[in-house]
């Protein structure tokens, strides 16, 4: 039996590991490193922060889970320029029904993300795109229920927004809802000087992980839900309705 700690004892171990997985996972279609590498020079032009994206194994991840689970149905809040959008979109087409509803403020990044998809042939009839605050959207869409509900906008938006996932009964019974960077760089666990994410935080990144362990709590104390916490990436909170 291993420790996390022992398993990858260090960071080059750790990024060997991280390419090899890639390297041995289904590759993603072509359109997403084209995408990837798009997003790196926009982000640099508009100065935004390109590793706002999942990365590449995170986005071949949910691909794989979306089949696996048989999604049809997935809500995004937090698009970005439609990276993750395209992994959602691309696992789910094909069948009928599917849809793929993505939240998120208006800017540049959002008309790329509406121009990426339409480009990558997925119409609007598969892709809505609901600009504004991602919890509003959330209260406001028209009654529906969700295969995935991915939450990966602002970390203050995490506890709202699965309060009206449940208020409004917009995850299907055996849907997901996955919310990324729940471990906050650690910070949910460990803001001690051996964190070095912890040195020197400014007030919105103490706000932010303050959110994400206020959400990861409510998750862990509610009757109605069962989860579990993977320290893969930023921290993925996988989350379904108690059956
Ligand atoms: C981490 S990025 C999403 C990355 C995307 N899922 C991907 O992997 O390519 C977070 C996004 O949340 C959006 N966002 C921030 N505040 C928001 C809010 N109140 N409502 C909706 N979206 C918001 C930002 O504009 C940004 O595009």
């Amino acid at each position: 039996m291993y420790s996390a700690t022992d398993l990858y004892p260090n960071a080059h171990v750790t990024q060997a590991v991280h390419e090899y997985s890639i390297a041995h996972s289904t590759p993603l279609p072509d359109v997403m490193g084209q995408h990837r590498e798009k997003t790196i020079e926009f982000s640099e032009k508009a100065g935004m922060d390109p590793t706002m994206m999942v990365n590449t194994l995170q986005a071949q991840f949910m691909l794989f889970f979306a089949k696996l689970i048989g999604a049809k149905k997935v809500l995004e809040v937090g698009t970005f320029t439609g990276y993750s959008a395209l992994a959602w979109a691309e696992a789910i087409k094909g069948q009928e029904g599917a849809k793929l509803v993505c939240c998120d403020i208006p800017g540049p990044h959002t008309e790329l993300a509406k121009a990426t998809l339409l480009e990558a042939g997925f119409s609007d009839t598969l892709v809505t795109f609901l600009e504004g605050d991602g919890v509003e959207s959330l209260q406001s869409l028209p009654a529906d229920q969700f295969d995935i509900i991915f939450l990966d906008a602002n970390k203050n938006g995490y506890t709202p927004a699965i309060k009206t996932v449940l208020s409004r009964n917009l995850l299907s019974p055996r849907g997901v809802l996955i919310a990324d960077n729940a471990l906050k760089r650690g910070l949910v666990a460990d803001t001690t000087d051996r964190n070095p994410h912890a040195v020197n935080l400014d007030t919105s990144s103490i706000m932010s992980y303050k959110h994400c362990d206020e959400f990861n709590k409510f998750v862990r104390d509610d009757e109605r839900l069962e989860q579990v916490m993977l320290p893969a990436f930023d921290g993925l909170n996988i989350i379904r309705l108690k059956q």
